[in-house]
């Protein structure tokens, strides 16, 4: 089972469900399924033949040295970057085929969060609400809502400007989440945190994962450990592999990840 665990996934995706049937049975809800994304900018494929599967209540890690295509995929799953070839359903909508359907069921938090910091943090989760189609009688209620969920309550009359990175990132999250989305889209949610802060996003985005589906890229492995149901590592743009948490303390398995999200040099 070790040499399972430990070894490349096999290149046939067909084959990666068996290696995490421990965590996701097959009777679990689908929330996101991608099938052999693949992306070039310019002459060069960024991406290369990436397979997905995001369950409900599951947090994804998707590991990978900098560079490596995390964010290129994450943004293909947002439906923001049109693959070159593969498909992407989001609870059950085709993202090419159905975009409104499918992003309605999205929530995405991009690296640079799209913050408006001149705003307080009331008026730009309305104004996020009204992008994401609530009705207006129901703003206020989601934004309440969005706040409570990420500890923002007493925040909202605040200008964002003002806030620390961490309260920041709330509230990009909250964006993220003000229509409740079946799927929610973090790229290095953690970047640039202290410590403290880091613990409390860490511990919000886990709540998230109990009743949404968490994807969230990252380059610390440390991250994956804290927060993921599951690992998939990118490099140079490929899936590498796999794991589950049941592997997560596995000896070995740290080195081994190392050697796989360490940097490549051109
Ligand atoms: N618009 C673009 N034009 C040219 N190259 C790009 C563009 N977007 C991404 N790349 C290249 O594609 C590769 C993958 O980038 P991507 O941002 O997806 O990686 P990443 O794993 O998210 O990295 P990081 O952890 O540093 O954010 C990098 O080599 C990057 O320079």
């Amino acid at each position: 089972m070790r040499s399972d665990i430990l070894g490349y996934i096999p290149p046939n995706p067909q084959l990666l469900p068996h290696l995490l049937s421990h965590s996701t049975p097959a009777t679990a809800d689908v929330t996101l399924n991608a099938q052999h994304l693949s992306r070039r900018i310019g002459k060069r494929e960024i991406v290369h033949d990436v397979t997905l599967t995001l369950h409900r209540g599951e947090v994804l890690g998707l590991l990978g040295h900098n560079g490596a295509g995390k964010s290129t995929v994450l943004q293909m799953l947002a439906g923001v970057l049109t693959p070159d070839s593969g498909e992407i359903s989001i609870s059950g909508f085709d993202l090419l085929l159905q975009p409104q359907a499918a992003k309605a069921k999205l929530g995405f938090l991009p690296e640079m969060p799209p913050l408006y910091k001149e705003l307080t943090v009331d008026a730009y989760l309305a104004f996020a609400a009204r992008l994401r189609l609530i009705p207006t009688a129901k703003v206020h209620a989601a934004v309440a809502h969005a706040k409570h969920r990420c500890g923002l309550s007493a925040m909202g009359k605040k200008i964002i400007a003002t806030l620390s990175k961490g309260y920041q990132q709330r509230v990009g999250i909250a964006q993220a989440i003000i229509h409740e989305p079946d799927v929610i889209i973090l790229d290095e949610p953690t970047v640039g945190l202290d410590p403290a802060q880091l613990r409390e996003i860490r511990a919000l985005i886990r709540e998230l994962g109990n009743t949404h589906s968490v994807i969230l890229s990252t380059h610390l492995l440390p991250e994956v450990a804290a927060l993921c149901d599951r690992v998939e590592v990118i490099r140079q743009g490929k899936q590498v592999y796999s794991a589950d948490r049941s592997a997560f303390d596995h000896d070995g398995l740290e080195d081994r990840l190392v050697e796989l999200t360490t940097e490549v040099t051109p």
